[in-house]
């Protein structure tokens, strides 16, 4: 049966969403999400990288990476699956309550139900790409090996 998560209230999976609380520690930096890490790298080399990182919380992130009063990197479009992948084992990797979860989801399919998502999640008529969800069990292929 298919897993669905979305929102970081729901048990056990909303730990999968990258506005759960599980930080890490990258590049020289601690990030209190996974969200916080990856909005920040649309700015590379731009102060906005900074307060990304310090956003209070991973929606204000989100906020602030969608904003574009400052330019997205060029190659965006490019490189951020390989980034998001990158929080998403950084994640997985820091803690283990969390990486106990993932494993134990088996070969089932990981699906981020994102209601307005159409390219992390699902979407609301389940067309979307779930890139999320895709790299979720990318990782999990991984951990396992
Ligand atoms: N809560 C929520 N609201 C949205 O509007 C969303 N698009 C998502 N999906 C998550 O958004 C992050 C990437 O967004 P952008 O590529 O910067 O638009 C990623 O964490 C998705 O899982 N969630």
């Amino acid at each position: 049966m298919a897993i669905y998560f979305y929102s970081t209230r729901e048990q056990p999976y909303g730990c999968f969403s990258n506005f759960s609380q599980h930080g890490f520690e990258l590049e020289g930096f601690w990030w209190p999400t996974s969200e916080h890490y990856f909005q920040a790298q649309k700015f590379p080399n731009h102060p906005w990288q900074d307060q990304i990182r310090k956003a209070k919380t991973p929606k204000d992130a989100a906020k602030m990476g969608r904003d574009r009063r400052y330019p997205l990197r060029s190659d965006w479009e490019e490189i951020k699956d390989e980034i998001m992948k990158r929080a998403v084992w950084q994640k997985f990797t820091t803690h283990a309550d969390i990486r106990e979860i993932l494993l134990q989801t088996g070969d089932e399919l990981i699906v981020e139900n994102s209601p307005i998502d159409y390219y992390w999640g699902c979407g609301a008529d389940g067309t979307g790409k779930n890139r999320l969800g895709e790299i979720l069990m990318a990782v999990r292929e991984i951990l396992r090996a």
